[in-house]
């Protein structure tokens, strides 16, 4: 028997039924770390977030997905007092970004937007420069930027101008920039585009000890995979608004259960039957194939995060 991560269309749930949007759960914004309530961006004609509502947890890494173009970045730049919403608010910490914006960004911290990165700089030369600017002494400047290298390895790499560094090394000195000065609140805007592999994993481990440790994260991700790595809940926007959105077995649940896909010796589907995933569950779904005489193949299917954004989010929508 073999086990298939993918799915085939012919076999894929169209939409999950209902279609819940679980952007009320947790809707005490005093103890969320972020809140959106009622959101809304126009950009001319086109209305970028609808009313969008969804809660961060404290404490917990909330991946942020959608398709190119579906707000994720007006999203961030909303919450980062970048971009003021037409309508709704956004709190971070319970703190409103657009009332309070200056106490809010001390609350919080984006990576890939600081503004101190200079490239002829060393990346010591960086950390210490930003923590000079942040008020620490020189001294615990220094400090605070071995620490951050020892923890984000990037010691071998304190002598080396930015401009020489890798896309991956750069990724990671970005991160140690947002933690110069410790913040609750940690804010990555698709954090490992561009990276190979084992770049993305150094970088999930680090972001899985930093929530390990008590940090907020809050990321936006075109990867699914990168999202079912490392959140403990996802929300999927789709057309402005939140499509769905829980942890990543509640969503995949959410789709359809798993099923066992008989096959003949030429590959054409005989049949699928619902399983509940147990071992007698399995047995029963096979037993009257067994004995056949097609030589039928059998594997067991069960819903990947893959599935839930195709069921959750539209191609045809408008963006
Ligand atoms: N300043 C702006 N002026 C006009 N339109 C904008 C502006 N900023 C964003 N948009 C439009 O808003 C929509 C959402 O853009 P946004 O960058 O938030 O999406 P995204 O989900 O981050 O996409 P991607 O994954 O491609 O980065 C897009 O259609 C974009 O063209």
């Amino acid at each position: 028997m073999t086990t298939d991560d993918s799915i085939s269309t012919a076999s894929r749930p169209t939409a999950p039924s209902p279609h819940p949007a679980e952007g009320t759960a947790n809707n005490d914004t005093r103890t969320a770390a972020i809140s959106f309530t009622g959101v809304g961006k126009r950009f001319g004609a086109k209305t970028v977030l609808d009313g969008l509502d969804f809660h961060v947890r404290r404490g917990e890494v909330f991946a942020l997905l959608g398709s190119n173009g579906a707000g994720k970045t007006t999203c961030i730049n909303i919450l980062t007092t970048l971009v003021r919403p037409d309508t709704g608010s956004v709190r971070v910490m319970d703190v409103d970004v657009r009332e309070s914006p200056a106490e809010a960004k001390r609350r919080f911290a984006v990576t890939g937007q600081s503004a101190a990165v200079d490239s002829h700089l060393t990346t010591e030369e960086n950390l210490v420069l930003l923590g000079r600017l942040s008020g620490l002494s020189r001294r615990a400047a220094k400090a605070r930027s071995r620490e951050l290298a020892e923890k984000l390895s990037l010691t071998a790499f304190m002598s080396a101008r930015v401009a020489a560094l890798s896309g991956g090394m750069r990724r990671r000195l970005d991160l140690a920039l947002s933690l110069v000065v410790p913040v609750e609140v940690l804010i990555l805007d698709e954090p490992t585009t561009g990276l190979d592999t084992r770049s993305r994993q150094e970088l999930w481990n680090e972001v899985g000890e930093l929530s390990r440790g008590g940090a907020t994260v809050f990321l936006t991700t075109q990867y699914l995979d990168e999202a079912d790595a490392l959140a403990d809940r996802i929300g999927l926007l789709d057309s402005g608004r939140m499509a769905g959105l829980g942890t990543p077995a509640e969503l995949k649940a959410r789709i359809g259960e798993d099923t066992v896909s008989i096959r003949g010796s030429d590959g054409t589907q005989l049949d699928e039957i619902p399983t509940d995933g147990t071992v007698d569950g399995l047995a029963s779904a096979i037993e009257p194939w067994v004995g056949r005489p097609s030589r039928a193949s059998v594997s067991l299917h069960s819903p990947s995060l893959d599935d839930v954004f195709l069921a959750f989010t539209s191609a045809d929508k408008p963006r």
